[in-house]
Parts: structure tokens; C-alpha cells; sequence
């Protein structure tokens, strides 16, 4: 690949895979950010303090405010929260329409209002780029640290997919690819979702019983939604899916988790964020929204959408999904 490799979008997650591209060796990064004081403080210090304490940059990465350079990528990391896609795309424009261009989006959601995936929206706004999707069980603070973990990269062209995976795989994250976009997508949105009800569990003093049982049952509706959605079942078992739905729903290292906690204890919504990005809590109407127009059962998921718009209180919601009738377990 010619030119380097754009991340846009610098926070925790930017900055971890900007760290993790330039150790996979393939050249320069450029990590690119809106705010340029922001952007010059990371160019002279080397740390992102703010997203990502502790952690020193690569020598190859570049920090830069400048979406001009962006246009030079061979490849763009998309790494904003999943409703800022469209604004961020919006923002860079022009600066995205050479031909062919891979935009691989990071974040994990959907978008409210739209009920889009972040990849329909890069086809939307980009419609010369080819949309791609890179997700999986990997918090940015143990990626930075060089801890060992595997992701998937999903594109439709298999071909670029594979060459993407190579790129970004090195010896601390070894990249899966595929070519199932809407499964590793859904994976990554529904698992916050269902992070914030294992925190609840964990929170209210449950028991661990509980949040088994939550993964098993939150995974069962993750992959029924998937199947409606024209999702491979494979992929729903595989790194974005399973893998991430067993890391964010055990560690309040997730901020999913660490929110779904505080509410468990009591918190309100407005609070028990913390000031922390939590997908999840975005995610969630969207998803039984699109759950409900699509006939799928998503009875863990409705809870958490009902909890934080108030709706139900936490221990209705425990008797809610305990008194459903009996059935086949399915
Ligand atoms: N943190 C993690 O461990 C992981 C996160 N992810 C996913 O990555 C995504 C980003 O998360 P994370 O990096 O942790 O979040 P952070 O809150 O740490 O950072 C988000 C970044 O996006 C920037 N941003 C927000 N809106 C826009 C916009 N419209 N245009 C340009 N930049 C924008 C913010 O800029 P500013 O600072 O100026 O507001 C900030 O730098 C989420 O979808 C998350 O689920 C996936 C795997 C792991
Ligand atoms: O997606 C993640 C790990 O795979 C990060 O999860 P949180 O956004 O809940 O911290």
C-alpha cells in the first residue's frame, strides 16, 4: 500500500490503533484529530494524556489537525463514536473521494434517527470509497500496552480485507478478515448493549449466576437479530460477537459495564456515564427500534432502552425478564 495510513479520530481507540499500526510495521501514520490545539499538544508531548494516559506515541505516527493531509491515506481508520460518523465524514469532505479509497470504520454502534450502520453512512457520504468495518474484543488501554488480542476486519472486496488485516496486523493484535460487514457491525453495536445489562446485574449485587445467564440469553438475541439482518451466524460466534460480548459484559475496564454498574447502585443515567463515552446507551433505542420493526425478540436489550429513558425501574425490569412465560431455549 502507497501513501500512509490515515486514523481519524483521536482519542483512546485512535490512538491505540494508530500505536498498534505503526508497531505492525508498514510506514508512516497519521493520526489525525479536530481539535489543532489538541492535535499540537500531542505533537510535542507524544502522550494523549487525556484519552490515553500513559501511553507514549510510535515514532512513526504524525499527529495532525490538517484534513488536507488526510487525502494522501491509502487507508482510513475511522475511530469517532458511532454518531459522529456522519458528522466526521461530513467534516473531511472532499479530502475523502479519491477512487477505491478503503475507509474502515472503528466504532461500534448505530446511528440514531437514521437506524443506519456506520458503513451505510460511509457509503452514503463517500460513495467512491469502499466501506469496511474492524471490530472485536480489544479495550485500547491493553492494545496500547501491546497486551495480546485478535480483532476481525470485514470488507465485501475479500481481497482488500485480507491486504487490510495484513497491514494492521502485528505481533500484539493478530487481525481476522472476512468479508460479513453487517455481522461484525452488529456485533460490536449489540454488545455494548447488553454490557450495560451485565453492569446492572453486577451492580445491583446480583450474582455472577445472573450475568451468565444475561451473556447467554443477551447472545441468543444478538444473533437472532443478526440472522434477521442478513448476518452469518459464523461471524456472530467469532471475535465480534462472542469475543466482545464476553470481554465487555465480565470488566468494568468496559465503560458499558462501568455505567450499567452505576446504574445497578442506583445512579441516574445523566450521572452514571461519568463523563466516559458509553455507546451502548445510544445504541440501545436504536436497536430494539430497528429490533421491533424487524419482528426479532430483543427482551434484554428493550429493558436497558426502557431503564434509561425511565420507563421501568431496575428491579421491574429484573421481574419483567424473570416472569416472561416459559419456552424452548432458543
Ligand atoms: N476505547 C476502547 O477501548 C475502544 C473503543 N472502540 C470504539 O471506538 C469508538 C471511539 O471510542 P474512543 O476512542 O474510546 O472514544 P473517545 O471518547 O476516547 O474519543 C472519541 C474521539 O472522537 C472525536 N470526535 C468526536 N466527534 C467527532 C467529529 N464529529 N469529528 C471528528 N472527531 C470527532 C473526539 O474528539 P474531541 O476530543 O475533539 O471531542 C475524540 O477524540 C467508539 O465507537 C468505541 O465503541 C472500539 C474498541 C475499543
Ligand atoms: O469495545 C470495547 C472493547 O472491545 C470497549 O468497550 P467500552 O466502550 O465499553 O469501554
Amino acid at each position: 500500500m502507497s501513501g500512509p495510513l490515515a486514523v481519524v479520530g483521536a482519542g483512546a481507540w485512535g490512538t491505540a490503533l494508530a500505536n498498534a499500526a505503526a508497531r505492525a510495521g508498514g510506514g508512516r501514520v497519521l493520526l489525525w484529530g479536530r481539535n489543532p490545539d489538541a492535535m499540537a499538544v500531542l505533537a510535542a508531548t507524544r502522550t494523549n494524556e487525556r484519552a490515553l494516559p500513559g501511553v507514549e506515541l510510535a515514532p512513526e505516527i504524525e499527529p495532525t489537525a490538517d484534513a488536507a493531509a488526510v487525502g494522501a491515506a491509502s487507508a482510513v481508520l475511522l475511530v469517532v463514536p458511532a454518531q459522529a460518523v456522519r458528522g466526521a465524514l461530513a467534516g473531511l469532505g472532499s479530502v475523502l473521494a479519491a477512487p477505491d479509497l478503503p475507509i474502515i470504520v472503528c466504532a461500534k454502534g448505530i446511528e440514531r434517527g437514521s437506524g443506519a450502520f456506520p458503513c451505510d453512512i460511509v457509503a452514503e457520504l463517500c460513495p467512491r470509497a469502499v466501506p469496511a468495518v474492524l471490530s472485536g474484543p480489544s479495550f485500547a488501554a491493553d492494545v496500547a500496552r501491546d497486551l495480546p488480542t485478535a480483532v476481525v476486519l470485514a470488507s465485501a472486496k475479500a481481497g482488500l480485507a485480507r491486504k487490510l488485516a495484513a497491514r494492521l496486523s502485528g505481533p500484539a493484535l493478530r487481525v481476522y478478515h472476512g468479508t460479513d460487514v453487517r455481522g461484525v457491525e452488529i456485533g460490536g453495536a449489540a454488545k455494548n448493549v447488553l454490557a450495560i445489562a451485565c453492569g446492572i446485574v453486577a451492580g445491583r449485587g446480583l450474582g455472577e449466576s445472573a450475568r451468565a445467564a444475561l451473556v447467554a440469553r443477551g447472545f441468543a438475541e444478538l444473533a437472532r437479530f443478526a440472522r434477521a439482518h442478513g448476518a452469518r451466524a459464523e461471524t456472530l460466534m467469532g471475535l465480534s460477537g462472542l469475543g466482545d460480548l464476553v470481554l465487555t459484559c465480565g470488566s468494568a475496564q468496559s465503560r458499558n459495564f462501568a455505567f450499567g454498574e452505576a446504574l445497578g447502585r442506583g445512579e441516574v443515567p445523566a450521572t452514571a456515564a461519568a463523563g466516559k463515552l458509553v455507546e451502548g446507551a445510544f445504541t440501545a433505542p436504536v436497536l430494539v427500534d430497528k429490533a421491533a420493526r424487524a419482528g426479532v425478540d430483543m427482551p434484554i436489550a428493550q429493558a436497558v432502552a426502557a431503564i434509561l429513558d425511565g420507563a421501568i425501574t431496575v428491579n421491574e425490569a429484573v421481574d419483567m425478564l424473570m416472569m416472561r412465560p416459559l419456552k424452548a431455549e432458543a
